[in-house]
């Protein structure tokens, strides 16, 4: 009989990165609602910008003030932390992940590209980072239109990083291409049952 008390019980990690609008969100919610054999656990992450449409604290992020961000990066709780467009910081925070991870669940990252990067460096083979690639810029501007979620200079700032943020692609494990959206949805699903082994 296999001895599981020499065996701990640690998670994976599954890295969604992509210019703002590619549809990460869209894709790991997918992943998280539909399926559950894959055990995800989302990573909440902290973020300097405010609640926007129903975002809750503790649900889609920690919503934290200037202050208090600089507090934990001084205090150096982030696993990583960028300041993804001008004064709005985003980051992982190592205690989140790693109790996940020590609960034996599979914890899924939406992060920027840098971050995404950093988490997979830091992980290594435990790791599996996943670039969503969108059809074209001109694409991306209509589902930030779309979501209207985004003020339009909001939306101005995000399509200004697109293009360097798309030149990231090659660091990535996988690239998957979101044209159509069911058919990106079941690469994402095979791509991470694979990873898991299942
Ligand atoms: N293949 C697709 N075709 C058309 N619309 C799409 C497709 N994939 C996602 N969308 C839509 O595009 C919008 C942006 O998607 P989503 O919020 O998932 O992007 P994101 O990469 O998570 O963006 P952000 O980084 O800003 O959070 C949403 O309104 C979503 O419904
Ligand atoms: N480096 C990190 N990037 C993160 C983290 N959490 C989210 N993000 C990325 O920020 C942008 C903008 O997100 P939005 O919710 O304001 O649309 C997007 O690319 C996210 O993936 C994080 O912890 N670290």
């Amino acid at each position: 009989m296999q001895d599981n008390t020499q065996t701990p019980q640690t998670g994976r990690l599954i890295i969604f990165s992509a210019p703002s609008g590619s549809g990460k969100s869209t894709i790991v919610n997918y992943l998280m609602k539909e399926h559950p054999e894959l055990r995800l656990t989302f990573s909440i992450s902290c973020t300097s910008r405010t609640p926007r449409g129903t975002e809750r604290h503790g649900v889609e992020y920690f919503f934290l003030s200037p202050e208090e961000f600089r507090a934990r990066i001084a205090a150096g709780e982030f696993l990583e932390y960028e300041e993804v467009y001008p004064g709005r910081f985003y980051g992982t925070l190592k205690s989140q992940v790693e109790s996940q991870a020590a609960a034996g669940q599979n914890v899924v990252f939406d992060v920027d590209v840098k971050g995404g990067c950093t988490i997979k460096q830091y992980y290594g083979d435990r790791a599996l980072s996943v670039f969503i690639q969108p059809p074209s810029v001109e694409a991306l501007r209509q589902r930030l239109v779309g979501r209207a979620t985004d003020a339009p200079e909001v939306i101005e700032q995000r399509l200004a990083k697109a293009e360097y943020e798309l030149t990231f692609a090659p660091r990535f494990d996988r690239v998957i291409v979101n044209d159509n959206l069911t058919q990106a949805e079941d690469e994402a699903w095979r791509l991470v049952s694979g990873f898991l082994n299942l």
